[in-house]
């Protein structure tokens, strides 16, 4: 069975990545592809009140079963569309250990802090400052195969380089070589 395509957005919060992920279920028009994001897998939980710690601890396994989830699906051949916040090394080096590198489109999505503070506060659902919070960490480990700044560029307009670039993606990877540097030769975040 063909793997399924997996194109992995990664951004802070509120830089636009549901909102592309979204167009880009209406764009791709060959094959069908699944969104999978990170926030619908933390909705899952049951809302029964946690210690800190035992949240941590939750938070953590929920992240680990959507990493394998999105293997899982494309084992069996489905195309996925990816809506992360790698935040914390250890997210991408999770990533990096269950998903096939090849089958792997990475892409940075990125904005600027003023815009990422307007769209907090306009939309209210999410703690003032956590964008900023997570700004110098998600794209620390500095290698994409396609990076978009929703600052300037409609989510339409991102998905639409998305689809665009999808099929002439690099070899090897930005995943391949990200897992060579990590995993191979041992470099630490
Ligand atoms: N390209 C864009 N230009 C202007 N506003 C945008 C753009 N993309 C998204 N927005 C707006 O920014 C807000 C956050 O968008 P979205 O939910 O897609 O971000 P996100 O990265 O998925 O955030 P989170 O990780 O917090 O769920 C929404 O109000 C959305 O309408």
């Amino acid at each position: 069975m063909t793997p399924g395509r997996i194109i992995f957005l990664n951004g802070t919060s509120s830089s636009g990545k549901s909102s592309i992920a979204r167009e880009l279920l209406d764009v791709l028009d060959e094959g069908v592809f699944f969104h999978l994001a990170v926030d619908a897998f933390n909705a899952m939980r049951s809302k029964r009140e946690l210690g800190a710690a035992e949240l941590d601890a939750a938070l953590r396994r929920t992240r680990m079963g959507f990493h394998r989830a999105i293997a899982a699906m494309s084992e069996v051949g489905k195309d996925v569309v990816v809506d992360h916040v790698l935040s914390e090394p250890w997210r991408l080096f999770d990533c990096l250990t269950v998903l096939r590198p090849e089958d792997v489109l990475f892409v940075g999505i990125h904005c600027l802090p003023d815009e990422l503070a307007r769209r907090e506060l306009a939309r209210g659902d999410r703690p003032p400052g956590l964008a900023a919070q997570q700004y110098e960490l998600v794209h620390s480990h500095g290698d994409y195969d396609l990076e978009c700044d929703t600052s300037t560029l409609s989510a339409r307009e991102c998905a639409l380089r998305i689809k665009e670039f999808l099929p002439h993606r690099p070899r090897p990877t930005a995943f391949t070589r990200l897992s060579r540097r990590y995993l191979t030769d041992g470099e630490s975040a």
